[in-house]
């Protein structure tokens, strides 16, 4: 049985975490209250994933908080990672799950109902659904859906869903009232002065939205 919380999942950037660093970030949010760590870096090539996802699993080691891999699957493999997500313009779910094995947690990103829908549960274990918002963060986002779309996206997705783009504390609420899984935030900890501060904000948030 695979065991994952994804209430409140950061989503790495080397830019945004420049200061500090993607481990250090990963460290402090993971302090704060982060379940889930996705290792997202477009521009480090395998070798790169490899080496910075090795530290992250170190860092993360004991902690509880699951370690995701975005893009490659190579490198989820090679580093032993707890999961990989994949977007639709990745492989399709079929090839990503024959290569990692059914043990090994498999996100995709899904931008609308009909591709909501037509999650299989037997390969995908969540959904990444957004963006909620317009983000600088990804410049290629497709078009905002809202917490309106958020809600209707997750109706109909078979697996859990965590919601993401321009996602911040004050979002919590109506993350939850959608009836997602959680929030996936990239910048809302990332670029932040104390991202142990910031997540801890953000844990604070979901603790009241689910009481
Ligand atoms: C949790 C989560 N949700 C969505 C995404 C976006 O994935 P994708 O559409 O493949 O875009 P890139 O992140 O690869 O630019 C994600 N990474 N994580
Ligand atoms: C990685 C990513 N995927 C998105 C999607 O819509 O699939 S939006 C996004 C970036 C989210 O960054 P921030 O929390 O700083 O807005
Ligand atoms: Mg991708």
């Amino acid at each position: 049985m695979k065991s994952f919380d994804l209430s409140l999942y950061l989503v790495l950037d080397p830019d945004l975490c420049a200061g500090i660093g993607m481990v250090e970030t990963a460290r402090r949010a993971v302090a704060g209250g982060a379940t889930m760590v996705q290792l997202r870096d477009k521009h480090a090539g395998t070798a790169g994933m490899i080496e910075t996802g090795r530290a992250l699993k170190q860092a993360l080691d004991g902690t509880g908080a699951r370690l995701v891999v975005n893009d490659d699957v190579e490198a989820a493999i090679t580093i032993g990672a707890d999961g990989l997500h994949i977007g639709q313009e990745d492989m399709d779910a079929a090839t990503a799950r024959a290569m990692i094995g059914p043990d090994m947690i498999l996100g995709l990103s899904v931008e609308t109902a009909a591709l909501a829908a037509a999650v299989d549960p037997d390969l995908v274990d969540y959904t990444g659904v957004g963006p909620v918002f317009a983000t600088p963060t990804k410049a290629d986002h497709k078009q905002p859906i809202g917490f309106d779309g958020l809600a209707k996206l997750v109706a109909v997705s078979p697996v859990p869903s965590v919601a993401i783009g321009g996602l911040k504390a004050e979002h919590v609420a109506e993350v939850f009232a959608a009836g997602a899984s959680g929030l996936a935030v990239v910048s809302a900890i990332c670029g932040m002065p104390d991202p142990e501060a910031a997540t801890r904000r953000i844990a604070a948030e979901i603790r009241k939205a689910r009481a």
